[in-house]
């Protein structure tokens, strides 16, 4: 028998897998085919999730161990920031260390222990990085630009201004009002880069971003490989760069940022150091369900026979984001 986790970060929910623990780790095709299957909000389990995320043993120096993320469609994210929280928490537990090294498809990234945010609610601070702007590294094309900063691109919907930006993963970002938030723009832009088109052509997560007031986000976003989620990690942190580098008087560097979502609240800290932008998330690592399966049932993706045991962390987490203030009707609370 092995363990899967149900984990989420601001309600972007995963599972984790730690292949370290398996006699026989996965084969590429059998973690597509997992992972497609158990993150099916009808059929997989407990209501499915936004991906699975993989631990293996790390293939860098200093690494405690390597993380992967493979999104609901199969497709694999070079990083997932609402992930990595909670595979900090599980490393961390795991081998009783509070700071250490995650190595993921880019680079190996710090994360930390951080205090809770209320009873139960447990936190990570983890770092976003290498942040690139260029059109070869999201990657974008026919655009016009090498960069987008605050560029109208009314290829891509008119009367909106976009920031486009990697961490390493690729977002595309528009700061706008709440109306245009709240509105089906989201869906048409994100389900059009998400498909055959001419600009992005790996796809690209869009975030679509309300400025609250100084220091104060609230982030919406599809995602590549999933749809609508609650929240997205990378994009949170994306979004408070772009929103430093976009509306200075508002979004300071060094200074933590909150950033509002669906799903709940996270904090960034952007730094710009030594001609580098790195970003610190962060947020609860949230653990919902143990689930226990046979080493076969999790090879063949059959799941009639686990054994599922909640956690207490997900009424704690309500009582938690239930006080978080309200800023429109995207919000679950
Ligand atoms: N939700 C994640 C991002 C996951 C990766 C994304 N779907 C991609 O393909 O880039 C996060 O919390 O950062």
């Amino acid at each position: 028998m092995t363990t899967l986790y149900k984990v989420h970060g601001s309600q972007n929910h995963f599972f984790i897998l730690d292949q370290t623990e398996l006699n026989t780790p996965l084969s590429e095709s059998e973690l597509i085919t997992l992972t497609k299957k158990i993150t099916n909000p009808q059929n997989g389990l407990l209501n499915g999730a936004d991906g699975v995320l993989v631990i293996n043993k790390a293939t860098r120096d200093g690494a405690l161990a390597q993380m992967r993320v493979i999104n609901a469609d199969g497709s694999e994210a070079s990083m997932c920031g609402n992930g990595l929280r909670t595979v900090a928490r599980y490393l961390s537990e795991k081998y009783h260390q509070d700071s250490f090294l995650v190595d993921t498809m880019n680079s190996n990234l710090r994360v930390r222990k951080y205090d809770d945010l209320a009873v139960r609610v447990h936190a990570f601070a983890v770092e976003i990085s290498p942040v690139l702007f260029n059109k070869e590294a999201l990657p974008f094309q026919n655009l016009g630009h090498d960069r987008i900063i605050d560029q109208y691109l009314p290829e891509i919907y008119p009367g909106l201004r976009f920031t486009s930006l990697a961490v390493p993963n690729p977002h595309l970002i528009s700061f706008m009002n709440q109306a245009q938030i709240e509105s089906n723009i989201l869906k048409e832009v994100g389900e059009y880069l998400n498909n055959e088109n001419p600009y992005f052509s790996d796809g690209v997560n869009v975030n679509f971003v309300q400025i609250i007031g100084e220091n104060q986000l609230f982030v919406r976003t599809y995602e590549r490989g999933v749809g609508f989620t609650n929240a997205c990690g990378t994009g949170m942190s994306a979004s408070s760069l772009a929103f430093c580098l976009t509306h200075p008087k508002k979004g300071i560097f060094n200074q933590k940022i909150d950033v509002y979502n669906p799903g709940g609240k996270v904090q960034t800290i952007v730094h710009h150091e030594n001609h580098y932008y790195w970003i610190e998330l962060i947020g609860n690592a949230t653990f919902t369900d143990q689930i226990e399966i046979s080493e076969s049932d999790l090879h063949q993706a059959e799941f009639a026979n686990v054994k599922v045991k909640s956690t207490d962390e997900e009424k704690y987490y309500q009582q938690f984001s239930n006080h978080l203030p309200l800023f429109n009707n995207l919000q679950a609370n």
